[in-house]
């Protein structure tokens, strides 16, 4: 048996989560078996975390409610979990600013780690052995690298280049091609995990809300007890999918308003 060592890595997943669906969880196993694959890593953890309602995402409904379901969903797992932090801010944040502040989180749990200590992730990271933190994404994230006042490309190269990506494939989406055609991704090309998903199927959030909206059955595409709080609590209506649609998502107004008074 070679003797090489095994990298602890945290799963860290964003996004709007609204609601929660199977393939949510489904993208947690699926990237956790592809690093056990490699032999390299050794998943402990997995992190939702649901963003806040200042995203402004057209039909995205109440923080509360998004991380409710999340944590529905996920009462069953024995190693994902969901953090709130995120969907607490006041403001929209850049998901490098999550990542970081997830990743300074989990050094600061580490063994012997002094808190006053602790200025950077960057050198903290170097000096303990604690878990690497990884950022976990279907293929449409990251495609949407692309999006003109989308992403800032610094925040792109240091959560590929520093902590890494993890991205499950999506219909639709060719994740080898991207990386292929963009040489800002393939100069971190070996921190990219892409994870094939042979098991196809086209459950996403939106489609789940439209049959939510129409009164049909949602059932097996989201948790059971999911579907209970969502009936009990009467979400996803014409109103809610209302919600926003006269706003610009909140990146795009901040990227739009810096590159137009610069
Ligand atoms: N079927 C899927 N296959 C691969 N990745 C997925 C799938 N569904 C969601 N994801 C990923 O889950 C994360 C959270 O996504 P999000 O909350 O936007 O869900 P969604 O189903 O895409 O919702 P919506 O339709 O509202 O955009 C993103 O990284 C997204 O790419
Ligand atoms: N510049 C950025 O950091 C940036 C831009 C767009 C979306 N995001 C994040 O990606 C996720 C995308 O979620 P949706 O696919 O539900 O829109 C969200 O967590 C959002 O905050 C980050
Ligand atoms: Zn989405």
């Amino acid at each position: 048996m070679p003797n090489h060592k095994v990298t602890e890595v945290v799963l860290l997943a964003c996004g709007s989560f609204n609601p929660i669906t199977n393939m949510h969880l489904r993208m947690f196993e699926l990237a956790r078996d592809h690093l056990h694959d490699t032999g390299q890593y050794n998943v402990v953890k997995g992190i939702i975390s649901p963003v806040g309602d200042a995203y402004k995402k057209k039909g995205l409904i109440e923080a509360s409610h998004r991380l409710e379901m999340a944590r529905l969903a996920t009462a069953n797992s024995d190693w994902i979990t969901v953090d709130d932090w995120e969907s607490l801010q006041p403001e929209w944040l850049e998901t490098a600013k999550v990542v970081r502040d997830a990743s300074m989180r989990i050094i600061l749990r580490a063994p012997g780690i002094k808190r006053e200590k602790v200025t950077s992730v960057r050198v903290k990271s170097k000096m303990i052995n604690g878990p690497q933190l990884m950022l976990l994404c279907g293929a449409d994230v990251l495609e949407s690298f692309a999006v003109p006042n989308l992403w800032k490309q610094e925040d792109i190269a240091e959560i590929v280049g520093f902590y890494g990506l993890v991205c499950i494939t999506r219909s639709g989406s060719d994740p080898y091609k991207f990386i292929q055609q963009s040489d800002d991704l393939w100069t971190h090309h070996k921190n990219i995990h892409v994870v094939h998903e042979w098991i196809t199927n086209e459950i996403s959030a939106t489609h789940v809300r439209r049959a939510l909206r129409r009164g049909h059955s949602v059932r097996y595409l989201v948790p059971e007890n999911v579907i209970d709080y969502i009936r009990e609590q009467r979400l996803y209506s014409a109103e809610s999918e209302r919600k926003n649609s006269d706003i610009v998502l909140a990146p795009l107004q901040r990227y739009t308003r810096a590159s137009s008074s610069s």
